[in-house]
């Protein structure tokens, strides 16, 4: 431990083990998002509980968030029941890396993500984008999550590789399948181990050897002609570390399908909780809109208009703290330890849940409603640092976090700027590895006019 004072805190209760205690067990595989709010409301901001046989702890206050992901960070790994699953997948990559095979990783890969550089990639985040956006208002309706499942995958394999993604269908259809296995897997009690030849299995061996091959022939290609792109694979190849040396091939693939999956997954499920709370809300989606009329007049948004569009960030994050796209996250004592008053024993499992928090009237007044205000320029944001948490903190911190929010701004324009969604229904939250809903969301696009005209006819490039 590496506090030596642990004695004087108290031990924490995990409630009743084995057959007695399989009713959270079993309410936990069921409906998690409510476990977390009942534990948290009955017993605050570290609670115990169980999942199976094993003693878990949920935590949902900012300052004990805190102690686990930053100040007592030592104490604490990643969960081997998470790594164990994905590592097939995502392998030494930044996801479930540890230690110095994670530092000197991250030191590779951050620096093509900071803020300063991020903007580099606004247009082809914003051309992509435009081109589903426009596809749903000439169709009129769309399954939402699909929808913005396709948008996304085209948005990042675009940053990540400058190739049209029509020529990489069935890499795109394959990586689909593989964080589907991933999304499964997490949130089952029992999964069919890899060497048990089930279809689901071999389907999923078979995608990824493909996704493997497809990533390292992308490589050599950018290896052989460096000059001809300018994407995040070629950033990434020409990386070194303090010793002057490139990234290994193997880990240059692993990078590849970690960068993908992270920056996949989370970002869909942002942009659809994002359209959803729109649709919820017309009030709010006209005031956005009308900040992205009087911006860009119906024109194509570039990185230089996105310090004008405040209001449309504010919504974005708003939207995550309602809608975390990962709710809970999950670590694992290394050593006995503690947090906040509790002592904590090695092994036990840690539930860090953003969704809680953010949802705690301990930390947002009137936390249920969707007010982007709260994170206007002119505000008291003192909080945000420790209790909104849509990135998480410390040494694993998404080190995608400026572009994501870069991509849910520019979102929020392109949708508004041709009308807004309709969800006649509230929907349902469930939890795989991150928050979706729980049935398909029908939208209905309706397009919206400004000044008399019909913004869902106004081309890119149209003078503003
Ligand atoms: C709205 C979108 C996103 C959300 C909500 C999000 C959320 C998160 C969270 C909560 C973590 C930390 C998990 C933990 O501590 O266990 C994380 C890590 C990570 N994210 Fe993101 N992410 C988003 C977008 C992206 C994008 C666009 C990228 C790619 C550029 C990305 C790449 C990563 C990577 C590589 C990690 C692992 C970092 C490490 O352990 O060093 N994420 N993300």
């Amino acid at each position: 431990m590496n506090d030596d004072r642990a004695e004087k805190f108290e031990q924490l209760d995990h409630g009743r083990s084995g057959v007695l205690g399989l009713g959270t067990t079993l309410r936990w595989f069921h409906d998690p998002l409510a476990v977390m709010q009942r534990l948290a409301g009955e017993h605050g901001p570290v609670a115990g509980f169980r999942i199976g046989l094993f003693p878990a702890v949920l935590v949902t206050g900012p300052t004990e968030i805190n102690e686990v992901l930053v100040s007592r960070a030592a104490d604490f790994r990643r969960a081997r029941a998470v790594t164990g699953t994905l590592w097939p997948a995502l392998r030494e990559g930044l996801i479930i890396s540890e230690g110095e095979v994670h530092r000197a990783q991250r030191a590779m890969v951050a620096p093509l993500f900071t803020a300063r550089r991020v903007p580099k990639y606004v247009d082809v985040m914003v051309a992509r984008m435009q081109k589903h956006v426009r596809t749903w208002q000439a169709a009129g309706e769309l399954d939402l999550l699909a929808g913005v499942q396709a948008m996304m995958h085209d948005v990042v394999a675009g940053l990540l590789i400058d190739e049209p993604l029509e020529d990489h269908l069935d890499v795109v259809d394959a990586a689909t399948r593989i964080f589907d296995w991933e999304m499964r897997a997490m949130s089952r009690p029992i999964v069919a181990p890899l060497n048990i030849p089930t279809k689901r299995n071999r389907d999923f061996i078979r995608d990824l050897a493909l996704v493997r091959d497809w990533a390292a022939r992308m490589i050599d290609a950018r290896r052989r002609h460096p000059d001809r792109h300018d994407d995040i694979v070629s950033a990434m190849l020409a990386q070194r570390d303090r010793d002057g040396a490139p990234m290994s091939e193997e880990r240059l693939v692993d990078e590849v399908l970690n960068l993908w999956a992270a920056a996949h997954e989370t970002s869909a499920d942002a942009m659809f909780w994002t359209a959803y709370a729109l649709s919820r809300h017309p009030g709010i989606a006209e005031r956005a809109g009308a900040e992205v009329d009087r911006v860009l007049g119906g024109a194509t948004p570039t990185a230089e208009d996105l310090a004008q569009l405040p209001y449309c960030l504010q919504v974005f994050k708003e939207s995550m703290r309602l809608y975390p796209p990962s709710p809970a996250f999950l670590r694992e004592a290394a050593c006995e330890t503690r947090i906040g008053d509790y002592a904590i024993a090695e092994n036990t499992i840690v539930f860090i849940a953003p969704y809680v928090m953010h949802r705690s009237a301990l930390q947002y007044p009137d936390p249920e409603r969707f007010d982007p205000d709260r994170f206007a320029q002119e505000a008291d944001r003192s909080w945000e640092r420790l209790s909104y948490l849509p990135f998480g903190a410390g040494e694993h911190v998404c080190i995608g976090s400026a572009l994501a929010l870069l991509e849910g701004q520019i979102f929020t324009a392109l949708l508004l700027g041709g009308g807004t969604l309709r969800i006649d229904r509230d929907m349902a939250m469930k939890l795989t590895i991150n928050l979706r809903p729980k049935r398909e969301a029908r939208a209905v696009y309706v397009p919206r006019r400004r000044s008399g005209r019909d913004l869902s006819r106004i081309e890119a490039g149209e003078p503003r």
